[in-house]
């Protein structure tokens, strides 16, 4: 088995609202491994970016707690100074929109240099200019002789996407952070910058942690997959077993409304709502209870901890065990049986 590179153990994330502190990433422990690519998948407001800021230090108004072991550090434990020497280098983020992302009034070039410049004090200006282009064709940008001297706007979407990426692995980073690096991108766009940051992972023989509420991504790209509700992990495995025999309400809810694929039910099954905003997270007992009301209480631990159901698949709270969707036969699912 590969390197670990990331281990996080009982990470906690809290922001201040009014006088009180809230959870928006509580107690996650997570591993990621050289060559890996790890999903984060769940709705809006489950805590998957919240959980990708603290690694990269980016919350600075967030209080953090635990530990995030990286290459032998504790991040939770660096200065400002310290992060900003690993930042950009050993571990980087791709982020969702290159628009915001980018600056809009300095040429590409001059931005990849800035990166490089972070990290290596004394390369030329030529120097920076030249490896900006080998970058820039790196990541299948035509012409980076070209694109160098452009600015954002000139690009299109994908394109800028690209050149994000492009900064993003400039000190070739051990951990690459990619939030929803394909959402605001079309179809076939979307694929090819997938396959480039799969390429360049094997490349560099980085760990990727991928933040997405796509499951089509997941099951392209991931070795791994994190399933987040409300600030907690309610379910991670190898991304086999999530698709074949997804356990926790929350991931057969997820899957069962991606319409007819090879990896979905066979019937759409909808759990109505959505992830309640931070201030009103339930704090106590079982974060899905709510939205599975026809379960009965006693299926639900008072204080839910993660059960290995397998080697290495985890499944929080003994809600799964009783859990059947309202319009499907609660006898037959309980005997395994789906309708054809
Ligand atoms: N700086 C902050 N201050 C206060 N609340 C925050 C802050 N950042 C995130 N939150 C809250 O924490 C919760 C988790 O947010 P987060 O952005 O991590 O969710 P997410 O799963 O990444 O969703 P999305 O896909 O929409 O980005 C949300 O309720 C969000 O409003």
């Amino acid at each position: 088995m590969s390197q670990e590179l990331l281990k996080i153990n009982n990470l906690s994330t809290s922001f201040q609202i009014d006088e009180e502190y809230y959870a928006a990433v509580d107690d996650v422990s997570l591993t990621v491994r050289e060559n890996e690519v790890l999903a984060i998948v769940g709705e809006s407001g489950s805590g998957k970016s919240a959980t990708a800021f603290s690694i990269m230090g980016l919350h600075n108004r967030g209080k953090i707690e635990g530990e995030m072991l990286f290459q032998g550090q504790d991040l939770a434990k660096l200065s400002t100074s310290e992060m900003n020497k690993i930042r950009g280098k050993d571990m980087s983020m791709i982020f969702q929109d290159p628009l915001t992302a980018l600056n809009p009034l300095m040429e590409i070039g001059v931005q990849i240099g800035e990166v490089l410049l972070l990290h290596n004090k004394n390369m030329s200006k030529t120097e920076r200019r030249n490896y900006a282009i080998e970058l820039l064709g790196r990541v299948g940008i035509p012409r980076p002789e070209r694109v160098v001297d452009q600015f954002p706007h000139e690009l299109s979407g994908g394109m800028r996407q690209r050149v994000i990426i492009a900064i993003a692995i400039a000190n070739q980073p051990k951990l690459l952070i990619a939030d929803e690096p394909t959402t605001a991108l079309d179809v076939t766009i979307q694929a090819q910058i997938l396959d480039l940051i799969q390429e360049l992972k094997d490349d560099l023989n980085s760990g990727v942690i991928l933040i997405t509420h796509d499951l089509g991504v997941v099951a392209e790209m991931a070795d791994r997959v994190a399933v987040m509700y409300a600030g907690q992990i309610v379910e991670e495995s190898d991304v086999e077993s999530v698709f074949v025999n997804p356990q926790h309400p929350y991931t057969r809810s997820l899957l069962s409304s991606i319409p007819a694929t090879d990896y979905a039910q066979d019937r759409l099954h909808v759990i109505q709502g959505i992830v309640p905003s931070l201030k009103h997270l339930p704090r106590t007992g079982c974060r899905f209870k709510g939205r599975i009301p026809w379960i009965d209480d006693d299926a639900h631990e008072d204080h839910p901890v993660l059960h290995e159901v397998s080697e290495g698949h985890f499944v929080r709270c003994t809600c799964y065990q009783h859990f059947y969707f309202p319009d499907e036969n609660k006898e037959d699912q309980a005997n395994g049986v789906t309708e054809g």
